[in-house]
């Protein structure tokens, strides 16, 4: 029987209120209208800023809503005017939407996408300004454009990159945001040129991408910061070449950088969202050059600062929002990279559960052997 144009309801994973453990409903999901898509989510991993937003520090975070970013599925319907996917098509939600068509997009300058952020960041569709998603009649909020912890999803259709068929949908998922923001952090926004020093603050997902991308850029040496020694051993196999942890030292974490480096790093990058982290990250960059690339998501209310001086005397102060790519043509280019084994996958995964063990999920983010654990979505 076929689904089109029908509502379906299945199982979602449900944030009611802020902190509250999410649940699992029957969630009606109505079809796709005009330039929307409705995807079957197979595989969804949890990402940190899912946590964020669940936490309520968020200031967009709107409850109820369905969280999720990171994952992978097949499409099953599309809304009139959609014609780049069609049903069957294997795709990665992508957060960071791609129109080609927007001042952003045709600038060149940037990712970013401004076709449907005023919806996205509101969590309705841009269409109606309406929701999708509804439990026994009640709205349930989007979020980011994505909302993957759910078995369908309704998303733009500038918010879905068509990927290769071929493609392992359970490993490929993680490519809708962590290590794609890591490499491009490298790659695209700091743009990192062999030789170079890197100094890498927090090795989870995000904090390895970017030693994985240092390391293919040709950097000579790439330090990695954490408060847990534990994550050095792990880090060696993404590229990291020096740990430091800030607990060993009594000087502050910039003046140990500066003294190792003769000056500073040419690129560091705050992949940990804490703002005296992101201070650190600047000023143990090198006088004249160094730049630093601020990854992390710091909650609400939460401000950087500096003295003038660090940035009058030539260090550069950066920020990179999917790592720079350009969602719905580089997440392909992305997936095929990981196919000819030129970049890791597998390997940021340490867990693997089912979509109704969601909180033991977000239990272990918070726990430091964890990386990434992927849910299977579908029955
Ligand atoms: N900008 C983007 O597009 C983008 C994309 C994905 C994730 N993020 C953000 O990137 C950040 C990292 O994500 P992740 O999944 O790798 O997180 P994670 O929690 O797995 O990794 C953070 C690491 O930082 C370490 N750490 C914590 N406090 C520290 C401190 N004071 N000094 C040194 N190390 C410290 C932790 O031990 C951990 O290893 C999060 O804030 C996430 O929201 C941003
Ligand atoms: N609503 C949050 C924004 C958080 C944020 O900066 N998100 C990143 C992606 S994190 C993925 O794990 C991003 O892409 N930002 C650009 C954008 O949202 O347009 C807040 O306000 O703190
Ligand atoms: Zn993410
Ligand atoms: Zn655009």
């Amino acid at each position: 029987m076929t689904t089109q144009g029908q509502v379906i309801t299945c199982k979602a994973a449900v944030a009611w209120e802020p902190n509250k453990p999410l649940v699992i409903e029957d969630v009606q999901v109505a079809p796709p209208q005009a330039g929307e898509v409705r995807i079957k989510i197979l595989f969804t991993a949890l990402c940190h800023t899912d946590a964020y937003t669940w936490s309520g520090k968020d200031p967009e975070g709107l409850f109820p809503c369905i969280l999720g970013h990171e994952a992978a599925g097949i499409v099953e319907s599309v809304g009139e005017g959609v014609t780049e996917v069609q049903p069957g098509d294997h795709v990665i939600p992508c957060y960071q939407a791609e129109c080609r068509e927007c001042k952003f997009c045709k600038s060149g300058k940037t990712n970013l996408c401004g076709k449907v952020r005023t919806a996205t960041g509101v969590g309705v569709m841009m269409n109606d300004r309406k929701s999708r998603f509804s439990v026994n009649g009640k709205p349930i909020y989007h979020f980011m454009g994505t909302s993957t912890f759910s078995q369908y999803t309704v998303v733009h259709d500038v918010s879905v990159a068509k990927i290769d068929t071929k493609a392992p949908l359970d490993k490929v998922c993680l490519l809708g945001c962590g290590v794609s923001t890591g490499l491009g952090a490298v790659w695209n926004t700091a743009k990192v040129e062999p030789g170079s020093i890197v100094a890498v603050f927090g090795l989870g997902t995000v904090g390895l991408a970017v030693a994985e991308g240092a390391k293919a850029a040709g950097a000579s040496r790439i330090i990695g910061i954490d408060i847990d020694s534990k994550k050095f051993d792990t880090a060696k196999n993404f590229g990291v070449t020096e740990f430091v942890n800030p607990k060993d030292h009594d000087k502050p974490i910039q003046q140990v950088l500066v003294d190792l480096t003769d000056g500073g790093v040419d690129y560091s990058f705050e992949c940990i969202g804490n703002v005296s982290v992101m201070r650190a990250a600047l000023e143990c960059c090198h006088k004249g050059w160094g730049t630093s690339v601020i990854v992390g998501v710091a909650a609400s209310g939460q401000e950087i600062s500096t003295r003038p001086f660090q940035l009058v005397t030539g260090r550069v102060w950066k920020g990179t929002a999917f790592g720079g790519f350009k969602s719905r043509t580089q997440v392909p280019w992305l997936v095929e990279k990981y196919m000819k084994k030129e970049i890791k996958v597998d390997e940021y995964i340490t867990h693997n559960l089912t979509l109704v063990e969601i909180n033991e999920a977000f239990d272990l983010l918070h726990e430091g052997g964890c990386l990434r654990c992927v849910l299977k979505v579908d029955d």
